[in-house]
Formats: structure tokens, sequence, C-alpha cells
């Protein structure tokens, strides 16, 4: 008989995580839980799950690995409840929330109680929710953070990522405050401010009804992220709060710094502030593994006009070259556009970039 894992928030990671460990372990029984009856549903019909339970806690006596996958509040009230509960002795405890101090703090009274707890958080995600965006590709070459305490055992870390290889992602291990601090600047100031601009344009949009044609790239790439769901970016805000009024502190101040350079009309100091800028962010790791750039991308110009994208996809196909992600980063009408390409390995992107130039089409590594 195989081993049975219990996923614990059946939406986007959960999903996902259950379709990598299925792939990686299809001798393993897959139960999942959710609050919503719709999702539990929709896991077991999208055979995301082998098995759908309406309680969890029956289920976790006999679990080997348990990933709770909902959002981060829930997740601490998960593990409190976790308590009171009876688990295999071998039985490994994960979860994949976007905060880790408040969680492993309550994790850690479980680990007082002989159950193995590592907090964990892919680096990963969507602006998407819900399990029928659930994809096993989610997490490769991401990074996927793991906060195991001192006495969590190796061997116990060793058996969670082996869990989880079929993610395809290169486990990191962070304490839980650094993880706090780190992701906090990389990934949850920038929603906040990506929020605050909607809102900005939104009331100018109001009066100006045109302004929302107007917002191209730029402001299609800057607040993507705000479609997120609410209920989550609350949960983490709220789980990393003191990070996050520093972090904000430190804008409002650099805000005011910008503010007064443009009072004085100071060219210098706004040509220094974009120029530092510029030197910083092209020497971010691209085309390296790292949870701030995409990897294997390859940017293609293209000329607005249809067929296009079925010209460069065909290029592609018959130099046998499968792309697994394609977005078309701006569209106006007869203007370039750029088409944003994701291969499955750099040697899939020389070959690629090649063959597009071959064709004539301006390509980039770097948009
Ligand atoms: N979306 C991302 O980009 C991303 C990336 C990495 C980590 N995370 C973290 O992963 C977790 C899940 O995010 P998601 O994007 O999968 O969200 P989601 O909204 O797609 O799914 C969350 C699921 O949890 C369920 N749920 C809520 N409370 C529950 C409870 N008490 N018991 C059982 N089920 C419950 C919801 O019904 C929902 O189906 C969050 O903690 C988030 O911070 C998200
Ligand atoms: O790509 C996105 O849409 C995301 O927002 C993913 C993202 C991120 O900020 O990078 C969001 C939250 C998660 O905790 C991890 C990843």
């Amino acid at each position: 008989m195989g081993k049975r894992v219990l996923i614990i928030g059946l939406g986007l990671i959960g999903g996902s995580l259950a379709l990598t460990i299925k792939k990686e372990h299809p001798d393993c029984e897959i139960v999942g839980f959710d609050l919503d009856e719709k999702a539990r549903q929709l896991a077991l019909s999208l055979q995301v799950i082998d098995r759908q339970t309406d309680d969890y806690k029956k289920e976790v006596a006999s679990a080997h690995l348990i990933v709770v996958a909902t959002p981060v509040q829930s997740a601490v009230s998960i593990l409190s409840e976790f308590q009171h509960l009876t688990f295999q002795e071998n039985c490994i405890v994960t979860d994949v929330g976007s905060t880790k101090k408040t969680i492993v703090d309550q994790g850690r009274l479980l680990e007082a109680a002989g159950v193995h707890f590592i907090g964990g958080h892919p680096m990963a995600g969507s602006h998407k929710s819900g399990v029928t965006g659930a994809n096993e590709r989610l997490f490769e070459n991401a990074y996927y953070l793991l906060t195991p305490s001192k006495e969590t055992s190796a061997s116990k870390v060793i058996q969670l990522q082996n869990w989880l290889r079929g993610t395809g992602a290169k486990f990191i291990e962070l304490n839980p405050d650094e993880h706090d601090h780190f992701v906090g600047m990389v990934s949850h100031l920038p929603h906040i401010i990506a929020s605050l601009l909607v809102h900005q344009t939104g009331k100018l949009g109001q009066e100006f009804p045109v302004v929302s044609q107007l917002a191209a790239g730029g402001f299609r790439d800057i607040t993507r992220i705000a479609s997120a769901s609410p209920s989550m970016w609350r949960d983490i805000l709220l789980n990393n709060k003191s990070t996050l009024l520093e972090m904000l502190a430190d804008w409002n101040s650099g805000m005011k710094q910008v503010e007064e350079m443009l009072k004085q009309e100071n060219g210098e100091a706004i040509y220094e502030f974009f120029h530092e800028a510029k030197l910083l962010r092209d020497d971010l790791p691209v085309g390296k593994k790292g949870a701030l750039m995409p990897f294997n991308d390859l940017y293609v110009d293209v000329p607005d006009h249809p067929g296009v994208i079925s010209d460069v996809t065909g290029i592609l196909a018959n130099e046998n070259i499968s792309i697994t992600n394609i977005q078309i980063l701006e569209t106006r009408e007869d203007i370039m556009g750029v088409l944003r390409l994701t291969f499955r390995s750099k040697e899939d992107l020389t070959i690629g970039k090649g063959v597009l130039e071959d064709h004539m089409y301006d390509t980039y590594v770097t948009p």
C-alpha cells in the first residue's frame, strides 16, 4: 500500500503541489480537504486529488505527509488545532504560506509534541487563485524556501525535499525572520505599491474614463499582481506587520526625497535616481535561477498584425522547440509589440533565439 498525503486547502498552490507530488510518487494516495465544498469537488473531478474528505481531522492519523495550503491566518489556526490530534510517528507537516514567523511559531509547538513540522514557501505563483489554475509546472526552476528549526533533523528536511522534488524547484533554507524580511521586500511591499497604484489610477479614471485605455505595457507589468486574491494578501500583511511598517516608512521617505528633487527641479539628482535604479535592475540575475526574474525568457519584437504569433510559434515548432509560456507584453495599434516566450531550458532558448533571428525577428534576453 502506497503512502498517504493530505492536502488542506485545494487552491492554486495546494492543487499544484498535489499534481507535482503525484507525478513523482504515483503510488501515493492524495487526499484533499478544503472548507469550500465546490473546491473539493472540482479538485476531484480535475483529478488533482484521488479522494476528498469533509473532515481532515479524521485523515491526519493515517497521513505520511500533510501540506497546509490555505491563506496564512487559516494555516495558523489549523496548526493550532493539530495540537489536539494524533499523528503517525514519521509524519511530516509542512505549509506553503507567504509569511513564516507566525506559522513557524505555531508549528514549533507541534514539534514539541513530537510532530515533524517544516515551514515552506514556494516562491512562485500567480495572480490567479483556485484549483482551476493548478499546474504541475508552476514551481519549475523557482526557489522553494524552507524554514526548519534547529531541532529539525536533516533527514526530515531531505524527506520533505524528496516529496517535493517533482516541483523542479531549488530548495533554500532561511530562518523565519530572514524569510519575512527578504520576502517582505521582494513580494509583499511590491504588492502594496501595485495595488495603491491601481487605486490612484482608478480615481483619475472615474473622472476621465480614457485613462484606463491609455494604460500600456508599463502599467500592466507593474500592476498585474494587484489582481490576486484579497483575502490571501490581507493575511500576508497582517502576518508581516512590523517588517512592512518599517518598509513603508522607508518607502515614504524615499518618495519624499523624489518629491524634493522634483520641487527643486534638480535634474542631476533625478537623473542619478533613475540611473542607479537602472544599474541595479540591469544587474539582477537574469538567466540565473532567482526569485526575482523569470527563467529562460526570450523577448521578441513583433509587428502588430494577424498571424504573427502563429508565425513565431511555427518557426519554433519546426525546430522541435517547445515553449512553456507565451505572453504579449504590449499591443498598440500599428506599433511594434513584444512577445515574451518562456522555454524549458537555456539550450532551447539559445536555439530558439537563433532560428527566430534567422527569420529576421529582433530578439532580446533582457526586456
Ligand atoms: N498565489 C501565490 O502566488 C502564492 C505563491 C506561494 C505561496 N502562496 C501561499 O499559498 C497559500 C494558498 O494560496 P493560493 O494561491 O493557493 O490561494 P487560493 O485562494 O487559490 O486557495 C486557498 C484555498 O484554501 C481554502 N481555505 C481557506 N481557508 C481554509 C481552511 N480553514 N481550511 C481549509 N481550506 C481553506 C480556500 O477555500 C481555497 O480553496 C497562501 O498561504 C499563500 O500565501 C501563494
Ligand atoms: O507571480 C505572481 O503573481 C506572484 O505574485 C507570486 C508571488 C510573488 O510575489 O512573487 C506572490 C506571493 C507568493 O508568496 C510568492 C510568489
